[in-house]
């Protein structure tokens, strides 16, 4: 479904700045897996979800995407296959624009341009009925300005917006971590129902410890732009918290630090 072979990114090459942020990423994902992604801060944890979707070019290393090898596809081109939700609620959605207009724009993702058109009454009724879905009464606030609404909302309205089209692949980067906690499990409840409903698979970001082994069925961690462990199936199931924390350490030979490391 997704395949990373031998994915390196360095950044700054050869200034006193080098940074190997990505050191021969191996992973393959099978369609809808939903992995979960822990590691050290700069552990190249965005990285590889930027390089996946196209943020930069690599610099070495294929990245092939439902049998296509998307290595050298601009950004733009990757966002019509790909689905993607950031920790900053402003960032997935236009403030100045109202909840049906974006919903609109994501609707025509993967389109050709074409000059800005009224949203029908059919997609009206859809952007209402996906709304209604997430339980948060938006669908009786399309016109309301996108910028009105609270962090969580605005969330869980990226997450529809980055799922609309039903997208080959959905990055999450740590997107409940700027939310309040009761906020944060709403939309990650959220994204389990819409995952689970899509199939969708999924890489997602997280410094939760528990929700890293709880949600999806896959958790990997990584240590210095690299992959230092995959658990599924079985082994992921009986691995707890604390186990994943010594098995961090064994495998890196340090503690894992992070500045918003959550163990539950
Ligand atoms: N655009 C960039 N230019 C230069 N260095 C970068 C850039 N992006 C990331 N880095 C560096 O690459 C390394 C990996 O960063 P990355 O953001 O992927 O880590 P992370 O695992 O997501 O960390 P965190 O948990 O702190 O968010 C870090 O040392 C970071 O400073």
């Amino acid at each position: 479904m997704l395949e990373l072979k031998g994915i390196v990114k360095v950044f700054n090459p050869g200034s006193i700045n080098e940074k190997v942020a990505l050191d021969g990423v191996d992973l393959f994902l099978q369609p809808g897996d939903f992995v979960t992604i822990i590691g050290s801060n700069g552990a190249g944890k965005s990285t590889l979800l930027n390089a996946v979707a196209g943020v930069f070019p690599v610099d070495k290393g294929s990245i092939i995407l439902e049998g296509n090898d998307i290595t050298r596809y601009p950004e733009h081109l990757r966002a019509a296959m790909i689905g993607r939700v950031f920790q900053d609620p402003l960032r997935g959605t236009a403030a100045e624009m109202t909840i049906e207009e974006n919903l609109a724009i994501a609707f025509k993702r993967g389109e050709k341009r074409r000059l800005r058109r009224a949203i029908t009454r059919r997609e009206r009724e859809i952007f209402r009925e996906k709304l209604r879905a997430l339980g948060l009464g938006l669908e009786e606030r399309l016109t309301v300005k996108v910028g009105l609404l609270s962090g969580g909302q605005r969330q869980a309205l990226t997450l529809l917006m980055a799922t609309l089209k039903e997208p080959k692949l959905l990055l999450l980067d740590e997107h409940t971590a700027a939310l309040d906690p009761k906020t944060a499990r709403k939309v990650l409840a959220l994204t389990e129902e819409i995952v689970e409903e899509k199939g969708l698979t999924t890489l997602m970001v997280t410094h939760n410890l528990d929700q890293a082994l709880n949600v999806g069925n896959r958790t990997i961690m990584m240590h210095e732009g690299k992959i230092i462990l995959d658990l599924m199936g079985a082994e992921r199931e009986r691995t707890t918290v604390s186990d994943l924390l010594q098995m961090f350490e064994k495998a890196s030979g340090q503690q894992l630090h992070t500045d918003r490391l959550l163990l539950a």
